[in-house]
């Protein structure tokens, strides 16, 4: 469970950028954080994964305060976080199972990553979920001969080869094509229920968010002003949340299905 509460960040002396901020997930739920440009909405992912510090509040992992967690401690902690990016962080010169296993660097010891030699066990899990997500021909080729979508997935896989609690997504389907986009909001919103895994995705696009999220969280200048169902969300929030600011992505291109295969393999991981 997460328990974010009362968080507040401010860069420098400006305006906090978060301001007070509560927000608890449960269990596996999917949830979306939508908002203008300059919302808030990567600062709060990145004070969750602390690679932005909070000024004040608290943030609970589990029961973990993340807050204030210094050395050691944090480096564990965030081996619990899995962070999905917009632009996917990859290494483009190495091959796909060697950005997956870059998941595994907090958990073996910097011998084993300078030489490569991770844990048999490690590169079964790296094959089990990259057929998951349907990149297993994919592991000795290098990241840049990948497609977008494609290479989302190698960052999909990666993060979820740290065995974290919780994964964050920022703007995870931003770099993508529309159809892309749907097949990647679709792959995380099963692999939350797979794994029994919360997950955040700050998504500019509204239509996506309702088709694909079980809750959508919208802040306005660092303030949550709605936090309900995808069913609730209609023009009043959308208004309150864009209102004056920006129109958002209103159309996707396919009716959404929440059945209908994601185009890849479906191999219980
Ligand atoms: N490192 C920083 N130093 C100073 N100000 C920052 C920094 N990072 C973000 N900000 C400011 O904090 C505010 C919120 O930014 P943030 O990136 O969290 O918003 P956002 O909702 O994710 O926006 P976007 O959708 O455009 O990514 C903005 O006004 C931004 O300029």
């Amino acid at each position: 469970m997460l328990e974010i509460s009362k968080l507040v960040k401010r860069y420098g002396n400006d305006e906090p950028v978060l301001k007070e901020l509560d927000l608890v997930v449960e269990g596996s739920s999917v949830v979306s954080i939508v908002g203008a440009s300059g919302a808030g909405k990567s600062t709060m992912l990145r004070c969750i994964n602390r690679l932005v510090e909070p000024t004040s509040g608290s943030i609970r992992l589990n029961g973990t305060e993340l807050v204030n967690l210094r050395g050691g401690a944090l480096r564990r902690a965030r081996r619990k976080i899995g962070m999905v990016f917009q632009g996917f962080n990859l290494i483009d010169r190495l091959t796909v199972m060697e950005n997956v296993l870059a998941g595994r660097l907090g958990y073996v010891s910097l011998y084993q990553a300078v030489t490569r030699r991770y844990p048999q066990q490690d590169i079964e899990r790296a094959f089990t979920l990259m057929e998951r997500v349907g990149i297993a021909h994919y592991a000795n080729k290098r990241a840049d001969a990948l497609s977008g979508g494609e290479r989302q997935r190698v960052g999909v896989v990666r993060a979820l080869m740290q065995e974290p609690e919780i994964l964050l997504a920022d703007e995870p389907t931003a770099s993508l094509d529309p159809r892309t986009s749907e097949q990647i909001m679709k792959l995380l919103q099963s692999l939350a229920q797979e794994l029994s895994l919360p997950v955040l995705i700050n998504i500019h696009n509204v239509a996506q968010a309702k088709a694909y999220t079980e809750r959508i969280v919208g802040l306005r200048h660092g303030k949550m002003i709605f936090d309900g169902a995808p069913g609730d969300f209609g023009k009043e929030a959308l208004d309150a949340i864009y209102g004056g600011i920006e129109a958002p992505e209103e159309e996707i291109t396919a009716a959404p299905s929440r059945t209908s295969s994601e185009g890849v393999s479906h191999g219980q991981i």
